[in-house]
């Protein structure tokens, strides 16, 4: 890592001191001529766009501040998944007995601890500086600030660029709660530093981390609240769905108060402990305080101004449907846009980006978006949501997992499988709750993106038994349905007596079908 200068390392990093990937960046090169591309950030979206760029021969320059990896690999879908893993076992053991297994509990927390780590240095090289560059694009450690609208300055060193694509992610946003600020509380980048299970945790936030943060530890032996404003559990799901993780959260121990706003938080002198104090004057104590109340994009110090980037109302960088910034040569993807902010949106949109930025190419974002949330059931969801307020004209069929067998099997039957259908029964929206929701889901994310209808699902042959036949069984009921309409029910009938008769009067003719072709 010679000649570069360290910037600012993200703290709550799960593997102590410098990493593989900090240590693999080169210097900066010396600059002859502009680089095709600027990347700005080497979390998912900065290192996809970077390999895109630079495996279609273009000359890429990423800078990245801390670790290349970003918030996925660091502090957000790996170790939150591997937390995850390690929590529903011990859910699983604990209810064993349900199925006749009758297992004691013991759970190490340092050793759930040490298997988040592994996860993540596994996983690691993938994302290096070393695997980024085989595609041939130049990775170095640095903070970069746009100067102007085709310059930037890499902690002292003048960058030009012909292009430039925005990456720098988000971090959690900290609301102007009073007491927050003093309160040292854990947020999705440092709850990874703990290295005791706290007994009591409150989490401020009932959304997607809340949820899955909030039953991981109670799963691991915590005894958790969620403090959540609004009244559902995540608010952006089908209302059916949430239902299901909220029983489940309070079947964990999980003390869920929704339509609670935390007003203020009274931290304890001198400890990590102290009380949450509601908008409705309750209070509630904890030892560890998480905070999961959204995100803040992370655009400060940028320069997004000298580059003549603008921001929308949400301080997010704008972005047309191409991803092109408000400077026609600066593009942005990943949760630096805005949501929705996932891993794979990240990657492909940087992938859409880059390409439009270096092959000069028009390609829209794609809006068929699937979502996973990872509790325990999973939610899974995609497209047109689902629940009340459909749009006009749509309609849903729904299977409940009491009637798909590998549910049953498994004991497994808190759970739904819902699609959104248009009314030529084109699949345009689906919720899927149970068991590996998220791999039944993306079945559906196809069907919408190629404009598939119930009957190409239903005259696609499932495995049996699979969670996969919650997708199959509904959509069989829909073109059961269109089957029973009227037209379609005489037309069929028609058939059927058509059939009926010219059988009758070959069998009167003495012949059968096969006897007359073989006589012909
Ligand atoms: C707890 C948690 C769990 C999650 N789970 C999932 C999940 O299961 N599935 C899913 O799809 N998504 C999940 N997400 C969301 C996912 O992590 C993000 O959507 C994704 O990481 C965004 O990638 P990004 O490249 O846009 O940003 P980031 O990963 O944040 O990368 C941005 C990078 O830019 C760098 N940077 C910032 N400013 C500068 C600068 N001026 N110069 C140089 N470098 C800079 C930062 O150091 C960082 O490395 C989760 C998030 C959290 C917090
Ligand atoms: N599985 C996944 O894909 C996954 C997992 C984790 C995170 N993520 C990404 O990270 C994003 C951020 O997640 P998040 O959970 O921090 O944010 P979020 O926006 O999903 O949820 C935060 C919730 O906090 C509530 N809230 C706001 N102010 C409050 C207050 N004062 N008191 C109590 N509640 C309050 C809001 O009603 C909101 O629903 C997600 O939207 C998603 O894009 C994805």
């Amino acid at each position: 890592m010679s000649g570069t200068v360290a910037g600012p390392t993200v703290s709550g990093s799960p593997v102590a001191g410098p990493t593989a990937s900090e240590a693999g960046a080169a210097p900066l090169p010396p600059q002859e001529q502009p680089w095709d591309l600027l990347v700005v950030g080497g979390g998912t979206a900065g290192l996809v766009g970077a390999q895109t760029a630079a495996r279609f021969g273009a000359r890429v320059l990423l800078v990245e501040r801390a670790r290349t990896g970003g918030d996925c690999l660091w502090t957000g879908c790996v170790p939150s998944k591997s937390l995850l893993a390690a929590a529903h076992l011990a859910a699983a053991a604990r209810d064993g007995g349900r199925l006749g297994v009758l297992a004691a509990v013991d759970v190490g927390f340092p050793e759930v601890v040490e298997h988040v780590r592994a996860a993540i240095r596994t996983i690691e090289p993938v994302d290096s500086p070393a695997a980024i560059e085989e595609s041939g694009a130049v990775v170095v450690r640095g903070t970069a600030t746009f100067t102007g609208p085709g310059s930037a300055d890499v902690d002292g060193r003048h960058v030009a660029f012909r292009q430039a694509l925005v990456a720098t992610g988000s971090g959690p946003a900290l609301p102007p709660i009073p007491g927050l600020d003093r309160a040292g509380a854990l947020t999705s980048e440092t709850v990874w530093d703990l290295r005791e299970l706290p007994e009591r945790l409150v989490v401020l936030g009932g959304g997607t981390i809340g949820c899955e943060l909030g039953q991981a530890f109670a799963r691991l032996g915590a005894q958790v609240s969620v403090v959540h404003s609004h009244e559902q559990v995540l608010p952006r799901e089908d209302p059916d769905a949430a239902a299901l993780v909220r029983a489940a959260l309070e079947g964990d121990g999980v003390d869920v108060l929704t339509g609670s706003r935390a007003a203020a938080v009274e931290p304890d002198p001198g400890g990590p402990g102290g009380t949450v104090v509601l908008a409705d004057g309750r209070r509630v104590g904890y030892d560890r305080l998480l905070v999961a109340l959204g995100r803040t994009p992370r655009t400060r110090g940028l320069g997004l101004d000298a580059a003549g980037v603008e921001l929308d109302g949400h301080g997010c960088v704008r972005v047309d449907a191409h991803l092109r910034t408000t400077n026609p040569r600066i593009w942005a993807a990943g949760d630096v846009t805005g949501p929705p902010q996932f891993t794979h949106l990240a990657g492909v949109r940087a992938a859409l980006a880059a390409s439009n930025a270096v092959l000069g190419l028009r390609r829209s974002v794609d809006p068929v978006v699937p979502r996973v949330t990872f509790t325990s059931p999973e939610v899974a969801a995609v497209g047109v949501r689902s629940g009340p307020r459909l749009p006009a004209g749509l309609r849903t069929e729904t299977v409940q997992h009491h009637h798909v067998d590998r549910a049953v099997t498994e004991g497994e039957t808190a759970g739904f499988t819902r699609l959104v259908l248009d009314s030529r029964s084109r699949i345009v929206g689906a919720t899927i709750v149970g068991p590996r929701a998220g791999e039944s889901l993306a079945e559906v994310a196809l069907a919408i993106r190629q404009g598939l209808r119930t009957r190409d699902v239903a005259g696609t042959t499932h495995a049996y038994p699979t969670y996969g036949d919650g997708v199959w069984s509904a959509a069989i009921a829909d073109v059961r349905r269109s089957l029973a309409s009227p037209a379609v029910a005489g037309v069929v009938g028609g058939l059927v007596r058509l059939r009926r008769g010219w059988l009758d009067l070959r069998g009167r003719a003495g012949r059968t079908p096969g006897q007359a072709r073989s006589a012909r």
